[in-house]
């Protein structure tokens, strides 16, 4: 059986030339910052950007206080009119001072700024009212002045390809003018929930393609099973990967897929088209006799591939001939915590270092509690940290989705532990 490494390391590689072949799209500055349809915003740039202009782009002062000639330090010299941000001063004439504002640019002649504090009465408006400023002895050339170009040169690199999208880079380009920036284009992924026990998609037996209209709410009795008098459960696993893709700058899309193998096919083609990067599914890779992406993918190209970890035991992935063309398939098992836990361990580090964003936080705590885990298995618990240690939520089923959401870690009991004891070393990822 592989181990968790030599799959993340499969994966990586499934995907290597779908992250590679994205192209480049050119999006405005706001609607980067809004992360209108760019998940929480991470993005990468296509292309490196140089400063069109230097940043500052003129000199300007730090401070409050008055713009002066660093020769005359020592003398008196007569105050004339203020120089407000964003106006154009005048120069500076030998033996004046004009009192300058933070930001506001810095005269011709004048070389340094006295701040306000370093006169009497010492803070506008009053200071405004001064005829004259004695200028401190020990006035440097350059003193509170911000000089042109001292953040970035004009021409110099603002960031280079593959660089993320960060908000001081954001910050950094609008600084510069610059409007908008050509990023990479986000990975499609589509997320197939399979199976005949979901409602919406699978209760019926026609096996077609379902948009994914989520749970209802009108909050009443109802027939369709979902109060438990049926055999139909809400698909979770949909809604939680979308969303667990979103926050790495993936597009997705949903559909739900029943287990009727000759519907299957049609379906998840018609959903792929020409949009998907990247399909992943869940469910329907086990040893039942309802495995219908087992089934019906293993022949066309999917590779079914058990790992030593649980949960998150059956996992399959390949290249897989759909709509025309061969499409990177990762296949996780359909228990809710299996798929989110497979999505963390499998797909997360890749699609992360693909758009810049960071990994899960990592740190090794103590245990404050016992536990057992399959000894040939690499164990993903869900814990919260209190007091420095380790505590365990719930215990290792697959199907506690209520437990991972209270959890914020995961916990990892590596391969060839049977057995954790009070105070013994975990990794854990913190979720939050
Ligand atoms: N005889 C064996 N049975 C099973 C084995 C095994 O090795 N031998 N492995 C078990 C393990 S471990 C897992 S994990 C599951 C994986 O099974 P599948 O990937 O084929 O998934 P399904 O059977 O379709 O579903 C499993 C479980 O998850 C629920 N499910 C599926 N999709 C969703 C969804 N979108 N939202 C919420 N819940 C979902 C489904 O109803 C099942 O309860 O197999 C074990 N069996
Ligand atoms: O591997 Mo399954 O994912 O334990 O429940």
């Amino acid at each position: 059986m592989r181990t968790i490494g030599q799959h993340r390391d499969e994966v990586a590689a499934l995907l290597a030339p779908v992250l590679a072949e994205r192209g480049a799209e050119t999006v405005a500055l706001d609607a980067l910052a809004d992360g209108v349809g760019t998940g929480r915003g991470y993005r990468v740039l296509a292309h490196g950007v140089t400063a069109p202009v230097p940043l500052p782009v003129f000199d300007n002062s730090q401070m409050d206080g008055f713009a002066v000639r660093s020769t005359e330090a020592g003398d008196v010299v007569r105050v004339v009119d203020p120089i407000p941000a964003g106006a154009v001063p005048v120069p500076l004439e030998p033996g004046t001072a004009a009192p300058i504002m933070t930001g506001a640019r810095i005269p011709d002649g004048a070389d340094a700024v006295v701040p306000v504090e370093a006169t009497l009465p010492g803070a506008f408006p009053a200071a405004l009212d001064l005829d004259v400023l004695a200028v401190p002895d020990g006035t440097t050339a350059g003193v509170f002045v911000r000089r042109v170009g001292s953040d970035v040169a004009r021409g110099a690199g603002l960031a280079r390809a593959g660089d993320p999208v960060t908000p001081a880079l954001l910050g950094a380009l609008a600084s510069a003018g610059v409007g908008a920036v050509s990023v990479v284009r986000p990975v499609r992924v589509l997320v197939v929930s399979t199976g005949s026990e979901l409602a919406d998609g699978g209760a019926r037996d026609d096996g077609g393609a379902q948009d994914d209209g989520g749970a209802r709410d009108d909050g009443g009795a109802r027939d369709d099973g979902l109060d438990g008098a049926g055999a139909v459960i809400r698909d979770a696993n949909g809604v939680a990967l979308r969303a667990a893709l979103a926050e790495v700058g993936a597009e997705a899309r949903g559909v739900r897929l029943s287990d009727a193998a000759e519907a299957f096919l049609p379906g998840l083609e018609s959903a792929v088209g020409g949009w998907a990067d990247l399909v992943l599914t869940t469910g329907g890779i086990s040893a039942g006799a309802y495995e219908v992406v087992r089934q019906v993918l293993e022949p066309r190209g999917l590779v079914v591939t058990p790992v030593a970890m649980q949960p998150g035991g059956p996992q399959a992935l390949g290249r897989v001939e759909l709509a025309g063309r061969r499409v990177p398939v990762v296949a996780f098992p359909g228990n809710p915590v299996s798929a989110l836990v497979s999505f963390e361990v499998f797909l997360r580090p890749v699609l992360a270092a693909a758009v810049g964003a960071p990994d899960r936080p990592t740190a090794e705590l103590p245990a404050a509690e016992s536990a057992e885990s399959p000894v040939g298995k690499h164990q993903v618990r869900r814990g919260r940290v209190a007091d420095g240690r380790v505590h365990f939520v719930g215990g290792p089923s697959s199907h506690l989705l209520g437990h991972l959401a209270a959890a914020t870690h995961l916990v990892h009991v590596p391969l060839g532990t049977d057995t954790v004891a009070p105070g013994d070393p975990l990794t854990v990822w913190s979720l939050r």
